[in-house]
């Protein structure tokens, strides 16, 4: 197996928080595997992808990418990492090719080669007609594709999506997950985070139920499925590990 990354013993405590937003979390993630991170709100899913992806510095424990590490590396990873943010990182007022031009250039890619990536993935994602209008037009449906594609111009080797698939319609999920899927299919590693658990069981190689900043179990769907109970799906499995009661992160 080819472990793309290795996480050991991450701890992450906020400036001024109280609490670990993550705690004694190791994992290894296997080259193509889709990894779920699944859990309720606060649960630390977008703390651990900003530390994976160099946003925000872990409190302590370590990780590699690929085998590197940011102290050393951090420019060998930025391109072999791909981010799709849970909040858009567009512009409002440029036109979705414009935006796409950007996000291109920011990875130094430039001329025929950018421009027929971003006609092709406009084409792949069904936007291709709405390449010349401003964002601040689109719906929120197209605004996630549009964001997902900045995410993937320079062809990243690993994907972390933050919600990928959150506030759309079903149609436009469909086109998103499907998209994922041959991506995942031509190599790419592909790490997410969702509430959707009925779409996470479909997509998912493998699930990480994480809570409190800690990872409760990991494994395959089935696997996960199999291990509570009487669950006959991963909802079930979900609420009986994290309880029912409302979670209200600050
Ligand atoms: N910048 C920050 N400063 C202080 N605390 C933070 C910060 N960002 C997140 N937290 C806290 O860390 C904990 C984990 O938050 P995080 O956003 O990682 O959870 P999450 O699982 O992604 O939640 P959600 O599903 O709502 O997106 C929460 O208690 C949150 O309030």
């Amino acid at each position: 197996m080819n472990t793309v990354i290795q996480i050991h013993e991450l701890f992450k405590k906020y400036k001024g928080a109280d609490f670990f937003s993550v705690k004694e979390l190791s994992l290894a993630i296997q080259q193509q595997e889709i990894v779920g991170l699944i859990g309720p709100n606060g649960a630390g899913k977008t703390t651990l992808i900003s530390i994976l992806c160099g946003l925000i510095h872990p409190t302590s424990g370590t990780f590699t990418i690929k085998g590197l590490t940011y102290t050393d590396h951090a420019l060998q990873i930025k391109n072999l990492i791909g981010i799709v943010p849970q909040e858009y990182a567009l512009y409002p007022t440029l036109t979705a090719r414009e935006n796409l031009t950007y996000f291109g250039s920011l990875y130094g890619l430039k001329g025929k080669n950018l421009k027929n990536k971003i006609n092709e993935y406009l084409t792949i994602l069904g936007l291709i007609h709405f390449a010349d209008k401003r964002i601040e037009t689109f719906s929120g449906g197209m605004k996630r594709r549009i964001n997902l594609i900045a995410g993937i111009l320079h062809d990243p080797e690993i994907l972390f999506l933050d919600e990928p698939t959150v506030g759309v319609d079903v149609q436009s999920k469909n086109v998103i997950i499907d998209f994922l899927n041959e991506l995942n299919r031509k190599g790419t590693t592909i790490i997410y985070t969702s509430h959707h658990l009925a779409e996470a069981e479909d997509f998912c190689t493998r699930i990480a139920i994480i809570d409190e900043g800690r990872i409760f179990i990991e494994g395959t769907p089935e696997f996960l499925i199999q291990s509570v109970a009487g669950a006959t799906n991963l909802e079930e499995v979900f609420l009986t590990l994290t309880g029912k009661k409302l979670r209200d992160a600050l």
